[in-house]
């Protein structure tokens, strides 16, 4: 790619790790580390960041193999569009759906990239199953933020395997006491600060004044997280998918619905001090809103592939949920 085209760039990043820079043409951006798959920057057009990252080391895990394979990083271009040709006298070919040389080319980038995680003998010898994990990190044409996770049972055993799956979103907030999460109210959540006990949401929206750690149930398919100090919307979404389904022949693909789970987590302040690799006020500049699937654990066959989605895009405060409906609908239109 020429260096004024470059929106996807492989290179290093703290320690020497590799990772991917992609970037969307208002100058929106995100990181993703091959050390794990983990996107560990989102920003804005004004390059403000929007997720969070702990000022602290994490800790050392017994985990497996945990550095993805980048397989694919590209710009996706819309097809150059045929123009409207007075002059009947040009000799290049058109012919959808191939491209036209010349003229000026529309071109209307999504920049991705494609990670890949296998299962090695080592890991084989902790968990053993195979497995194929594909992650898909894009920026969307707003700069809206998109994660795409396909699981694939590799088994040569005839063995299916299940488990569970989350999106663990640290989002960046100016201060925690200023921020109302909207979609959740009148949900029934599981209480994990209540031995996992079910309980039904009775607030309006959902604020904060100390630790929370909730699973909620049956959620809608957009939950927006209200930055009252920047003025700002981070409105997750995590449908758009399929139903879910299952074939009786192999290389099926299922895909569920993250609507059913969204964790919510803040470890306030006594946790944050006990907790080595978190800073002791940053609790006051995060929260954590997954898309999992955490209650009943996804079964897969050999052959059978899992799908989940999660997307986040950031808005002015000031956009009412039918305005984002409405200039959905027109860039999507
Ligand atoms: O420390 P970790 O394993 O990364 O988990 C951090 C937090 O993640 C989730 O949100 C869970 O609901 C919490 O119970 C947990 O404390």
């Amino acid at each position: 790619m020429s260096s004024d085209k470059v929106h996807v760039e492989h290179c290093k990043g703290v320690n020497g790790l590799d990772k991917v820079i992609l970037r969307e043409i208002r100058h929106c951006s995100a990181e993703v580390y091959l050390y794990g798959g983990q996107v560990t920057s989102w920003k804005n057009a004004l390059g403000e960041e929007l997720l969070f990252l702990s000022s602290k080391e994490g800790r050392v895990e017994m985990i497996i193999t945990c550095t993805y394979l980048l397989i694919q990083m590209k710009l996706q271009k819309l097809p150059k569009a045929p123009g409207i040709h007075l002059n009947e006298t040009i000799n290049a070919t058109f012919r959808p759906p191939r491209t036209i040389r010349g003229g000026i080319s529309i071109c209307f980038p999504q920049a991705f990239v494609d990670l890949i995680l296998r299962s090695s003998e080592e890991d084989m010898k902790i968990w053993p199953r195979r497995y194929e994990c594909r992650l898909r990190v894009a920026l969307g044409p707003t700069g809206d933020l998109m994660l795409t996770s396909r699981i694939r049972n590799t088994n040569t055993d005839g063995k299916p395997f299940t488990f569970r799956f989350a999106y663990q979103t640290y989002l960046f907030v100016t201060d925690i006491s200023e921020v109302r999460v909207e979609g959740l109210e009148t949900l029934d959540y599981l209480d994990n600060l209540m031995n996992r006990e079910r309980f039904t949401e009775q607030e309006d929206a959902i604020t904060f004044e100390s630790e929370v750690d909730k699973v909620y149930l049956s959620t809608p398919t957009k939950i927006a997280i209200l930055d009252h100090d920047r003025k700002r919307t981070l409105e997750l979404r995590k449908d758009g998918l399929p139903d879910a389904g299952m074939q009786p022949c192999l290389d099926v693909r299922l895909t569920v619905r993250f609507r059913y789970f969204a964790v919510v987590w803040n470890p306030w302040d006594k946790k944050a001090k006990a907790m080595a690799d978190f800073g002791d006020d940053e609790y006051t500049k995060m929260l954590c809103v997954e898309a999992a699937c955490v209650e009943e654990p996804i079964n897969l066959k050999p052959g059978e592939e899992w799908k989940g989605r999660q997307e986040i895009s950031a808005v002015p405060s000031s956009y009412c949920s039918e305005q984002l409906d409405l200039r959905r609908l027109l860039l999507s239109g």
